[in-house]
């Protein structure tokens, strides 16, 4: 995504909009939603009506004194109110930038909804429609030139796609039919070629639609640590509120205010609970959440839950794909290894004849490079086919039957060697030792037989992508276990393992494997992230507490995961989980500076309210404030402004520096306790001050 979306702190439009908004947020149900600000607004409105009461009762001074109070609680609810709409409208207005994408366009919509095995382009018949007509399920024609009019996936051909609009990389990459790589997304435009797209979403249910839904707030649920905090905020309010109730016969201060006793005293006693409720943590709570939704958005990840977002924050294990997260993933094949007695060329022809309807990258790789090393090969055409067995992760084998009975296949060599045990032929042990060579070197053997004969190897090559092994090493200082799971052999998972430096893998890994790994680790009361692309992934998707799906990656991949990556780079789980941290570490951060920064208050208002029953809490006033009034009136503005001053702290997140959890646990608590205890020391003999310079003491 392009850069304007890192919007300014506190832009001013936004901060307009968020103004206006916080004056909405005033309504009850809206407020009901946060409990410990709720305390402050039937604070603000009893405080409102006791003034109303003190005008019509004798003596003004308490008047002046209880609206000041009343203001200022009311501030201290818009400022809550502020602070979460200010949250809100940084992130509606990065996910309507990611709207922005959907352009009015037209689509060539073609009949039925099946794709038929045209013979070329002209074979295809379109009607145009506009793109938001179009259902699941519909069948587009999009060309070169051409914007995608909808999420989908391609069912038929190769092209080069622009994706820029959505990850801001100007470099197209090629979407095709059968592979991982089939997605599209509404928005982005085919550059060359021409490819049917069967849409995958009705309009209105793009991820992007969903995110901006739970931007909203409209359907962004509290996450299970909120949740908590809320609790936690929500018991020390009621233990406040008793407190106060308690102390109400005692609050002398009334009684010293000659006969206006209960009028004032009561005013006291509210702005007592709310200085010594957790309202600094309790304002800026939800604007935390959506902040670190925003900030996921900002890395280009659609977070479809709160929950994912912050799970990502207590990740300790991540399941990495070696094919294409890992490794560069287009896997090509780059020689032939005929077996004993067989000819290369036989085992060229019978690879070619095995691969003719492969989509994948690897079955298209082995015909091309059968058809450069023997001509002969080019004009072979396709002879016909009985059945066709496409590639599947559960067999890990794919191939042709002719009629007459010949069948031709190729595969891991332990896949084959079962096919062709099952129809009585040799385990061709002679192969292990040509397999576990071309395996060593990090390639990937394909046997290769026909009928019950073996006829070699094809080996096909991987490299392992740049810079993976310092991502891990940054990982693993997060305490963070990588794991890298392949369908392939042992041998060749072992190679890139140790190349690219990963704590442990699982070679020969089926769907299932994958799924009872994950749930063997969330036993031990591990978080488990991946990322995944293909059909294969979707259960495993499903059962991780984060799981990133590619948006190159199929619709049942997406659908499985809670995270959509639009860069469809794997080693996005890593930014995704030190965002998560950065979160969590926020959060904690912002509750330990507010339950400090309360204590202080302490001393304000206890011997201010207090001191005329009890001389000896005179100790207690450390701070020498001007008088009671001033004293309770400067802890009640403190306690408000102190919420503005913490907004950007809360929407830019602690700065994350990748370290241990005790470390920055460490670090945090010294900040953020001890800045919470001194500050409103400071801050409350401040305003005491300049209420005296102004007369309002
Ligand atoms: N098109 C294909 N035809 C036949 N066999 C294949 C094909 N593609 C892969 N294989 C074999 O199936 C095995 C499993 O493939 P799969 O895609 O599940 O895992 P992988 O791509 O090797 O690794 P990863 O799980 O990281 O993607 C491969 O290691 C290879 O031996
Ligand atoms: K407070
Ligand atoms: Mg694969």
């Amino acid at each position: 995504m392009s850069d304007e979306k890192t919007l300014a702190l506190f832009d001013r439009a936004l901060a307009g909009q968020a103004a206006r908004d916080a004056l909405r947020k005033l309504s009850p149900r809206a407020q009901w939603r946060n409990p410990v600000m709720f305390v402050v607004y039937l604070g603000s409105i009893l405080t409102s009506v006791l003034y109303l009461q003190a005008l019509s009762g004798r003596g003004e001074a308490p008047a002046g004194f209880i609206l000041a109070i009343a203001l200022w609680l009311w501030f201290t609810v818009l400022f809550a109110n502020f602070a979460e709409a200010l949250a809100e409208g940084r992130s509606k207005a990065q996910a309507a930038s990611l709207r922005g994408l959907k352009k009015k366009t037209w689509a060539k919509k073609l009949a039925g909804a099946e794709p038929h095995r045209a013979q070329g382009r002209e074979a295809l018949r379109f009607t145009p429609v506009e793109a938001d007509l179009l259902r699941r399920g519909d069948l587009v024609l999009v060309e070169a030139g051409d914007l995608v009019p909808a999420d989908g996936e391609v069912v038929e051909g190769v092209a080069s796609v622009d994706e820029s609009a959505i990850t801001g990389e100007s470099a197209p990459v090629i979407r095709e039919s059968g592979g991982d790589f089939c997605a599209v997304t509404g928005g982005t435009r085919v550059l060359s070629d021409w490819v049917v797209v069967r849409v995958s979403v009705n309009p209105g249910e793009t991820f992007v639609d969903r995110m901006i839904a739970m931007v909203e707030n409209a359907s962004r649920k509290k996450t299970p640590n909120e949740i908590a905090l809320t609790i936690l905020l929500v018991g020390l309010t009621l233990v406040f509120l008793l407190v106060i109730a308690t102390l109400r016969p005692f609050s002398a201060f009334a009684v010293a205010q000659s006969g206006a006793g209960s009028v004032v005293g009561l005013t006291v006693l509210v702005a007592l609970l709310v200085c010594l409720i957790p309202t600094t943590i309790g304002a800026l709570l939800s604007a935390i959440g959506v902040a670190g939704m925003s900030r996921m958005l900002q890395a280009n990840v659609i977070a479809t839950s709160g929950r994912a977002v912050e799970a990502a924050g207590d990740v300790d294990v991540l399941l990495l794909d070696k094919t294409g997260t890992i490794t560069l993933g287009n896997r090509q094949a780059s020689a032939f290894y005929p077996a004993e007695g067989v000819d290369e060329q036989a085992l060229a022809s019978a690879a070619l004849l095995a691969s003719l309807a492969d989509e994948t990258p690897e079955g298209r790789s082995i015909v091309a490079l059968a058809r450069q090393r023997f001509t002969a090969l080019q004009g072979q055409e396709a002879p016909a086919v009985a059945r066709v067995e496409a590639f599947s992760a559960a067999t890990r084998m794919s191939g042709i039957d002719l009629p007459g009975g010949r069948t031709l296949r190729k595969g891991a060599f332990d896949a084959v060697q079962r096919h062709v045990q099952a129809l009585g032929g040799a385990a061709g042990a002679a192969l292990q030792a040509r397999v576990d060579g071309v395996a060593r070197r990090g390639s990937t053997p394909l046997v290769v037989a026909d009928g019950a004969r073996l006829l070699g190897v094809v080996e096909l090559k991987d490299t392992v992508k740049a810079g993976v092994r310092e991502r891990f090493e940054q990982l693993r200082r997060m305490g963070i276990k990588t794991v890298m799971i392949t369908g392939d052999n042992r041998v060749t998972a072992a190679a890139i393992a140790a190349e690219a430096g990963v704590d442990d893998f699982l070679a020969e890994a089926t769907p299932e494997a994958k799924l009872a790994l994950i749930r063997q680790y969330q036993a031990e009361g591990r978080l488990v992230a991946m990322t995944g692309d293909g059909t294969n992934d979707a259960p495993a998707l499903a059962q991780a507490d984060v799981a990133v799906a590619m948006n190159s990656g199929t619709q049942a991949a997406k659908e499985a995961g809670n995270m959509v990556d639009l860069d469809s780079s794997p080693t996005k789980l890593i930014e995704i989980v030190e965002t998560g941290k950065q979160m969590l570490m926020t959060r904690g951060a912002l509750t330990t500076f507010s339950i400090a920064n309360d204590v202080a208050k302490y001393f304000a208002i206890i011997p201010a309210a207090f001191v005329g029953t009890y001389p000896q809490l005179a100790a207690l006033d450390i701070m020498r404030l001007t008088s009671p009034g001033s004293a309770i009136l400067s802890a009640v503005i403190f306690n408000a402004l102190i919420i503005i001053a913490l907004i950007p702290l809360a929407l830019r997140g602690v700065r994350y520096a990748p370290a241990s959890a005790a470390a920055l646990l460490r670090r945090n608590l010294l900040l953020y306790g001890l800045g919470g205890l001194a500050v409103p020391f400071a801050g409350i003999k401040l305003i005491d001050l300049l209420l005296t310079g102004l007369g309002l003491a």
